[in-house]
């Protein structure tokens, strides 16, 4: 039988990293085992539900690559057909209509606490056969009284529910809309789930879901219920309490694989392998080696993980994902058409970058010249250095060959004659004078690549400066 796995947000909210990390070991699990990964809108929440959540819940999953096989499925469009369960369950009485009001309900609670018992509710609609005038009831499942539901569970292992702790559940209220746990359990029938992958915040309504799908003669699929990534305040990350959204780390420069590979990280590991590429993700993934306890989330190792990505790319390759960022600042097209060679540039950028922000604002002196220098750099080193940047000026104008073993050869000369041997003391001016500040990649490497031509015209702009 063919893996079916599945994720199920509640679009009511963005979707963050938690949730995303859930996502992947499902559909890990799925793409694995030659298998289809569906997704489906849990959205009848329909107060906290909105249009705009579900959007960008399908633009992470679409951005980082996690795409599914069938769906997305919306609940709340399949109404009809929980209906259609619900009066199958009533004819088979397997549920039953309950016309206990929330008064007596909360009563029969009391009396249980009062005599030192669990409060639950005790069934005493099961046998009735008379209806109450003007009462809208609620339907219930009727669960077994005793023995136990077992779950065994990919990662948490046998894990034993006692029946009689669990009373009969509500599945519809009594304006007829079904309740979450029902509807879950429709669709990971009618949808032929094999694998329910989730979170193990999930793992309590487990038993609730098994025992409604043995009712209904389905068959119980095998479940994995994940750890939690936690936030800084160690508790769930959760969109209710801080927690961004995954397309937060789309603006910050992350690539989609190097934060899938951090997630995957989180809570799996393959020997002591840190990097995997999404290839090597789906070969070795085991979802029943993803291990119990939950984790927090690393910003730092994310950002080294990020780097060891970009290092990794061809510089084509990451040249491609680094074109929304330089639009960003301001490198239009026709810049980069006029500019050097994108692909070189990453090339010279791609070891000291650690997002595509930081790439995009380093590359982007390569396409736009500095309109003023950093003031403290310009203080620092080029104040006083105007004849010193005439006399780099002349003799970069003769280099017969522009490239950066003859351009370092210059600076080697200048420092001998003009700096006492201090290499930095023109090195610094240039590259203030060319890049604006003090920081770029090394200084023959960058003139080799923006060429002579605005080489020079830089120096003689930076003259002005100092
Ligand atoms: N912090 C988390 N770590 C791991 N998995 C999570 C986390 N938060 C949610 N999930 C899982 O992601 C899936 C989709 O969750 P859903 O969209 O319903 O979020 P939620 O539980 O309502 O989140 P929130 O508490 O943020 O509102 C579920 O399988 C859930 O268990």
């Amino acid at each position: 039988m063919s893996v079916r796995t599945r994720f199920a947000p509640s679009p009511t909210g963005y979707l963050h990293i938690g949730g995303v990390r859930t996502a992947l070991y499902s559909w890990l699990h799925a793409r694995q085992q030659g298998g289809r990964f569906i997704l489906r809108i849990e959205d009848t929440d329909v107060e906290r539900s909105t249009p705009e959540a579900t959007v960008a819940i399908l633009e992470g999953m679409a951005w980082l690559g996690l795409d599914w096989d069938e769906g997305p499925f919306y609940q709340m469009r399949r109404m009809d057909r929980y209906r259609e369960v619900l009066a199958q369950m009533l004819a088979a009485g397997t549920a039953y209509h309950c016309y206990c009001s929330r008064e007596e309900v909360e009563a029969m609670r009391e009396d249980q606490r009062q005599r030192g018992e669990k409060p639950r509710y005790d069934g005493r609609c099961r046998q009735r056969t008379t209806a109450p005038e003007g009462v809208a009831p609620v339907i219930r499942f009727r669960s077994p009284d005793d023995g136990e539901t077992v779950v065994e569970d990919l990662i948490h292992g046998t894990v034993r529910f006692q029946n009689s702790e669990m009373d009969d559940l509500i599945i519809a209220r009594s304006d007829g809309t079904p309740t979450y746990n029902f509807c879950v359990v429709v669709d990971d029938w009618d949808m032929g789930i094999t694998h329910v992958i989730r979170g193990d915040d999930h793992l309590n309504n487990t038993p609730r879901q098994m025992q409604i799908l043995q009712a209904l003669g389905a068959r119980v699929p095998v479940y994995a219920h994940v750890p939690m990534i936690l936030g800084p305040d160690k508790q769930k990350l959760s969109k209710r309490h801080g927690a961004v959204s995954v397309l937060e780390y789309r603006e910050q420069g992350f690539l989609p694989d190097a934060l899938l590979n951090f997630l995957v990280r989180l809570g799996w590991s393959h020997g002591d392998q840190e990097i995997f590429t999404r290839e090597e993700m789906v070969e070795f993934f085991r979802i029943d080696a993803v291990n119990k306890a939950a984790s927090a989330f690393n910003a730092e190792k994310l950002l080294w993980i990020n780097a060891q990505h970009m290092q990794r790319l061809t510089p084509e390759g990451l040249a491609q994902h680094l074109l929304p960022y330089l639009a960003a600042v301001g490198v239009t097209e026709s810049l980069l058409v006029a500019g050097p060679e994108l692909s070189a540039v990453v090339a010279l950028l791609q070891e000291r970058s650690k997002t595509l922000v930081e790439m995009a604002a380093a590359a982007a002196m390569f396409y736009v010249a500095p309109v003023a220098g950093e003031p403290k750099d310009v203080e620092k080193h080029l104040r006083g250095q105007g004849a010193l940047l005439v006399i780099l000026a002349q003799a970069l104008d003769v280099l017969p060959n522009w490239e950066a073993a003859a351009i370092h050869s210059v600076i080697q000369e200048l420092a001998v004659t003009h700096a006492d041997g201090k290499m930095g003391k023109v090195a610094q001016p240039l590259r203030v004078a060319v890049a604006g500040r003090a920081v770029s990649p090394p200084i023959d490497a960058t003139l080799a690549l923006l060429g002579k031509e605005e080489t020079l015209a830089r120096l003689r702009r930076a003259g002005r400066w100092a």
